[in-house]
C-alpha cells in the first residue's frame, strides 16, 4: 500500500486481520527507512504500529478523541492521518513536528511534549462531552514512563472519583527512555506476568456463566468472589480501587486481543483501563534488543548495521562533561549525590550509575520529586546534584522556590540543553529558565562560555556552601577546548571581560559569546570598539563591573540564547534604572514573545535574528548619531 496516499483512517473499518497485518509490515519498513535519514523516535513507534491500527479502525477519530503522551509515539497516528507524505521533513524546519500538533491535523486533538498531561486533559475532555450531552470516546494512550508522572496519578485519582467514561490505554513496554523504573513499574510487572489470574478469572466466568440466571443473592456472591480472586492473584487492583475497571494484560502485536478487548472497553461504563503489552523498537532487531535507550531518540543510521551516522571528532558532549566532572568530585566527597527524573540517558549518568550506582537516583518522571527529593537530602548536609533539562525543570518551579530556595538548602542544579534545543521543538526549548529563576531570593544563576570554565564552574557548585546554586548549558557537543588538568573555583558573581572597547559594550554569556565575538571583530573593520563581556553569572551580577561600564555611558547590548522578558537583559535595564542611569542607551537581542517551533537551532537562531550580523546592526542602531554615520 502507497500510505502516502492514506487521507484519512476510515479505511481501517473495512479492513480484516490478513490485511491489518500486512499494513502493519507496510508501517514498519517505512518508518525504518524514512527515520534512517531523518532521525526521530523510532523506538517507541515501532512498538505502537498494531495498537494505533486497532484503535483507529475501533474508533472515529477526530469525533473519538485519541491522545498520546508522551507524543513521540505519534508517528503511526501521523501516517494513518494523512501525513506520511511529509515524513522526511520530520522534525526539521517548517516540517512534520515530532509530536502531535493540533496545527497540523484536526486528529490531534492534544498537544504533548512533555509527559503525563494526557489523562488531565482527556478528563477536560470528558467532562465537556458530558455538559453538552455528546457521545464520543475519550482515548488516551499513556506510556508505562509517562504513567510515573506525578501528573498522571492526580487524573487517576479525579477520574476514578468521577467515574467518567474514558478508556484509558496504558501502553506498557517496560521502558521509559532506559528500563522504567519505581513501584508502580513494578506493579506492572506482576501484571504483566499474572497469566494464572487471567487463567483463574477466565475460567471463573465461564462457570458463572453456566449458573442459570438467579436473584442477586448468588450473583453477588460470584460477583465478591470475582473480587477476592483479584486480590488474590493481582496486585493490578490499584487500578480497579481507584474506580477503573482493569483489563488486560492484553497483548499489543496481536490484532485478535486488541480488537476484542478495546470492543468489550467500549461497551464498559466508567473509566476502563486497557493494559497493553507492547515491545519497544518491535520489528527492527537492533532497537528491539536495546535495553540502554539508545533506540529510544536517534539520529540517522545506517539500516543494515544499526550503526549510528555520527558527525566525525565530535567534541564531548556538555552533558557527559557536567556528569563526569560531577562524578570525579563524587569520588572524594560522599556528600554528593545525583538525581535524575528518567533522563540517565540524555544527563550521560550512565558511568555516575555503573561507578557509584547507590549514588544516583532516577527518580522516573518525576521532576517535582526530583526537586524535592534533593532538598531533603540537603537538609542533612548531603550535596545532591539535580540533572535537569531547563524544559523540564518547569514542571518543579514550586518546589524550586517553596522548598529548595526559600529554606535556602545546598542543592545543585545542572540544567542541561539550556537553549534552544531544535527538533523537539516549541515542548522542549529550555528558554525560560533564567526567566522563571533569576527572581528567587538565594538563587544562584550562571553559564559557562565553554567546556573548560563549565568543569571549573561544576567544582564551583559542589564547593559552594551558601545556597541552591545552578549552572545551565546548552545541547548537544563544546567547542572542543582543552580542559585544564586542575579544578578551579570561580568567584561568584565575577564576569569576565574578552574583548575591551570604548563605543559600545556587548555583555552576553555561553552560546553567544562566539557570535558577539564575531560581531565585534566586524564591528572593528568598521572602525567601532566594542567591549565583549562574558557575563557569566546571570544572578548575582557583577555589580562593580556592571556600574563601571554604565559610568562610562557607553551604550550596551545584551544577548541571550532565552526569552527576553525577564531574561538577563531585563536584570540589567532594572539595575540601570535602579542606579539612575535613565539616559543611558540600553538594547537587548534574546528569544521574542513567542514559542519557538522544531528545527535545526542554526535556523532557528537564523529566524530570531541571533545572529552576528544582526549583532553588528543592532550596534550600529544603538550607536549616537556621530558616530553613525561614521559606521
Ligand atoms: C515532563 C517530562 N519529563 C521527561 C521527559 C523526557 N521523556 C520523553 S519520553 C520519556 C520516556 C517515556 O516513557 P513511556 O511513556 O513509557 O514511552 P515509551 O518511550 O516507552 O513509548 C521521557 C522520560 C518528558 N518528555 N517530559
Ligand atoms: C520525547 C522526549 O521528551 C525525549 O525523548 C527528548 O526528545 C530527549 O531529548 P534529547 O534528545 O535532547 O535528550
Ligand atoms: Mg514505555
Amino acid at each position: 500500500m502507497d500510505l502516502t496516499s492514506i487521507k484519512d483512517p476510515s479505511f481501517l473499518k473495512e479492513m480484516d486481520i490478513p490485511e491489518l497485518k500486512k499494513l502493519s509490515k507496510e508501517i514498519r519498513r517505512f518508518l525504518i527507512e524514512t527515520l534512517s535519514k531523518t532521525g526521530g523516535h523510532i523506538g517507541p513507534n515501532l512498538g505502537v504500529v498494531e495498537l494505533t491500527l486497532a484503535l483507529h479502525k475501533c474508533f472515529n477519530s477526530p469525533k473519538d478523541k485519541l491522545l498520546w503522551d508522551v507524543g513521540h509515539q505519534s508517528y503511526v497516528h501521523k501516517i494513518l492521518t494523512g501525513r506520511a507524505d511529509q515524513f522526511d521533513t520530520l522534525r526539521q524546519y517548517k516540517g512534520l513536528s515530532g509530536f502531535p500538533k493540533r496545527n497540523e491535523s484536526m486528529h490531534d486533538v492534544w498537544e504533548t511534549g512533555h509527559s503525563s498531561t494526557s489523562l488531565s486533559a482527556a478528563m477536560g475532555m470528558a467532562v465537556a462531552r458530558d455538559l453538552k450531552g455528546e457521545s464520543s470516546y475519550i482515548v488516551p494512550v499513556i506510556g508505562d514512563g509517562a504513567l510515573t508522572g506525578g501528573m498522571a496519578l492526580e487524573a487517576l485519582n479525579h477520574i476514578g472519583h468521577e467515574k467518567s467514561d474514558m478508556i484509558v490505554v496504558l501502553n506498557d513496554n517496560e521502558m521509559s527512555i532506559a528500563p522504567n523504573v519505581g513501584a508502580i513499574h513494578n506493579m506492572l510487572g506482576k501484571l504483566r506476568t499474572d497469566s494464572k489470574y487471567q487463567r483463574a478469572k477466565d475460567e471463573l466466568e465461564m462457570f458463572l456463566k453456566k449458573i442459570p440466571a438467579v436473584g442477586g443473592k448468588l450473583a453477588g456472591t460470584a460477583e465478591k468472589l470475582k473480587d477476592t480472586l483479584k486480590y488474590l492473584f493481582v496486585s493490578g487492583i490499584f487500578f480497579e480501587e481507584l474506580g477503573f475497571k482493569y483489563l488486560g494484560p492484553v497483548d499489543g502485536h496481536n490484532f485478535d486481543s486488541l480488537l476484542e478487548n478495546i470492543q468489550y472497553a467500549k461497551k464498559t461504563k466508567g473509566p476502563v483501563l486497557l493494559h497493553v503489552i507492547t515491545k519497544k523498537g518491535k520489528g527492527y532487531e537492533p532497537a528491539e534488543k536495546d535495553k540502554k535507550g539508545a533506540w529510544h531518540g536517534t539520529g540517522q543510521y545506517k539500516i543494515e548495521t544499526g550503526d549510528f551516522i555520527k558527525p566525525v571528532d565530535t567534541p564531548p558532549a556538555w552533558s557527559k562533561l557536567v556528569s563526569d566532572t560531577v562524578l570525579k568530585l563524587a569520588k572524594k566527597d560522599p556528600r554528593i549525590v545525583a538525581i535524575t527524573p528518567a533522563m540517565t540517558v540524555g544527563s550521560k549518568l550512565e558511568k555516575f550509575q555503573e561507578e557509584l550506582p547507590n549514588r544516583v537516583y532516577d527518580v522516573g518522571i518525576a521532576e517535582q520529586h526530583a526537586t524535592t527529593f534533593a532538598a531533603g537530602l540537603a537538609t542533612q548536609q548531603m550535596k545532591p546534584f539535580l540533572a535537569i533539562y531547563s524544559t523540564f525543570l518547569q514542571r518543579a518551579y514550586d518546589q524550586v522556590v517553596h522548598d529548595v530556595c526559600r529554606q535556602d538548602l545546598n542543592v545543585f542544579f545542572g540544567i542541561d540543553r539550556a537553549g534552544l534545543v531544535g527538533a523537539d521543538g516549541e515542548t522542549h526549548q529550555g528558554v525560560f529558565d533564567i526567566a522563571f529563576l533569576r527572581h528567587i531570593p538565594n538563587m544562584v544563576l550562571m553559564m559557562p562560555k565553554d567546556e573548560n570554565e563549565g568543569q571549573h564552574m561544576v567544582n564551583t557548585a559542589i564547593q559552594y556552601n551558601d545556597g541552591p546554586i545552578a549552572m545551565r548549558f546548552p545541547r548537544g557537543n563544546g567547542l572542543g577546548v582543552p580542559l585544564d588538568d586542575e579544578l578551579k573555583k570561580i568567584p561568584i558573581g565575577s564576569w569576565e571581560v574578552l574583548r575591551e572597547g570604548s563605543d559600545a559594550c556587548i555583555l552576553t554569556f555561553g552560546t553567544t559569546i562566539q557570535m558577539s565575538l564575531e560581531a565585534a571583530n566586524n564591528l572593528q573593520k568598521l572602525g567601532i570598539s566594542v567591549k565583549v563581556v562574558n557575563a557569566r553569572f546571570i544572578k548575582p551580577m557583577d555589580e562593580a563591573m556592571l556600574l563601571s561600564i554604565l559610568n562610562t555611558g557607553m551604550p550596551i547590548l545584551t544577548v541571550e540564547e532565552a526569552i527576553l522578558q525577564g531574561g538577563f537583559g531585563s536584570a540589567v535595564i532594572e539595575f540601570a534604572h535602579d542606579h539612575a542611569f535613565y539616559q543611558l542607551v540600553i538594547d537587548r537581542i534574546g528569544i521574542p514573545d513567542q514559542f519557538i517551533e522544531h528545527g535545526s537551532v542554526k535556523d532557528l537562531l537564523q529566524e530570531i535574528g541571533l545572529t552576528a550580523e544582526s549583532i553588528v546592526h543592532k550596534i550600529q542602531n544603538i550607536l549616537p548619531n556621530k558616530q553613525q554615520k561614521r559606521a
